[in-house]
């Protein structure tokens, strides 16, 4: 250290620390583009869609595989799984991928076998179960699911990636990500979630529809519970950026409080049962756009000051009970979530996110009896 007539010299330590902090600046710079130079790429993420021969399938391989879930700089291998029957189709949707040739894509494996396309995955997306058929009692398709999700859930645990990070689509979501937690005990729960980022996103287009702004000017909206129709939309946090700052929507839609407690609410929770009315077939473009959604933000952050809805195990904030799979605001960072704490819930809410709490411990309950636990 330099010392003049026995003081330290504390502009002299200053300029050695600053010179000190640039050669560190410009060696991490130097590495950064040396790697760019040398295209020195990202190891591949193994992702696995499973119902790869089927709507939501079809719709999300090429997003996948085109960047839109893990981002552009990251290259995937994916796995696609589909039952016996599919195994035609399922070949076709690995010949489209490869004929897209995708930078990103640098391999497609297609099974009809759960642990071969478990084998190694670092991210799985459940797409595949047994959809309800016209005169079926809820029963018979809960049944039918929870032995899916059973089986899965033993495949996962046996000989997908220890950091596996699971999102489970197909219905009932929450309940089968519960079962899939049962029965895949060394994965850690928080990387077991299901999607209600299709709700959220639903319900963030009516909000800005309603406002006559654009969608991604509306931010911060909330779906409580589960992915039915006892869902709640809730837009009490929600707020819209303007030129004076971000407001918040009810103040905005003052005059329209009964649409909000009303219209926009079961407009959210029936959104899914109008598509299925006008395609015949449930939503599979919107679920796979929320699907990327999801993972996107789960693995590289919401943005500062957003949060989105995901469904994830309650640890009991806001009075949920713990031992559900409940969809919350949550805010995800460096991979992992944390639900958001604090809000204000008022009488009206409580109401609407305990119906839903209900409804889902029903279907735990159900779950667990067509599966003798
Ligand atoms: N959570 C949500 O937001 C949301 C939104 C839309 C649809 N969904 C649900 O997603 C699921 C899939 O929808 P879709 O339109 O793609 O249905 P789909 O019938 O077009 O495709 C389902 C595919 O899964 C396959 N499959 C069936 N059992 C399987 C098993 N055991 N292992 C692997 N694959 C299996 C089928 O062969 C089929 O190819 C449905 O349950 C639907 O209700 C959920
Ligand atoms: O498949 C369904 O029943 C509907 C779907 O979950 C949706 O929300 O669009």
């Amino acid at each position: 250290m330099e010392v003049v007539g026995g003081e330290v010299d504390y502009t002299f330590v200053i300029q050695k620390s600053l010179v000190l902090l640039l050669c560190v600046v410009l060696s991490w710079k130097m590495i950064v583009y040396m790697c760019n130079l040398l295209k020195i790429e990202k190891e591949p993420i193994r992702v696995l869609v499973t119902g790869a021969a089927g709507n939501i399938g079809y719709a999300i391989a090429p997003m996948i595989a085109g960047g839109m879930m893990l981002g552009q700089d990251q290259p995937m291998i994916l796995h696609l799984l589909d039952i016996e029957p599919a195994s035609k189709s399922l070949e076709a949707v690995k010949m489209e991928l490869q004929d897209s040739a995708f930078p990103l894509l640098h391999g497609v494996f297609a099974t009809t076998n759960i642990d071969e396309a478990c084998k190694g995955v670092n991210i799985a997306i459940m797409i595949g179960g047994f959809a309800r058929k016209e005169g079926m009692e809820r029963r018979d398709v809960m049944s039918k699911n929870a032995v899916i999700f059973k089986a899965q859930a033993s495949a996962l645990e046996r000989y997908a990636s220890d950091d596996c990070k699971v999102l489970v689509i197909a219905n009932p979501a929450n309940t089968n990500a519960l079962i899939l937690k049962e029965f895949a005990p060394s994965i850690p729960e928080e990387n077991i979630t299901c999607l209600t980022r299709l709700d959220h996103n639903r319900a963030q287009a009516r909000l800005a529809e309603k406002l006559s702004v654009p969608v991604s000017s509306v931010k911060n909206v909330i779906v409580w519970g589960n992915h039915s129709s006892t869902q709640y939309p809730d837009s009490n946090h929600a707020t819209v950026s303007t030129k004076t700052g971000d407001q918040p929507v009810n103040e905005l839609l003052v005059a329209d409080q009964k649409w909000l407690k009303n219209e926009f609410i079961t407009e959210v929770q029936q959104r899914g049962a109008e598509i299925l009315r006008a395609r015949r077939q449930s939503s599979a473009l919107s679920a796979a756009i929320a699907a990327c959604d999801h993972i996107h933000d789960w693995f590289l952050g919401t943005p500062k000051g957003n949060w989105v809805s995901m469904g994830v195990c309650s640890d009991g904030s806001y009075s949920i009970p713990p031992g559900l799979v409940y969809s919350f605001p949550v805010i995800c960072e460096k991979g992992s979530w944390k639900i958001v704490q604090g809000l204000n819930i008022d009488e009206f809410s409580r109401e609407k996110m305990d119906d839903s709490a209900r409804e889902l411990a029903e279907e735990k309950a159900l779950a667990y009896s067509c599966l003798d636990v």
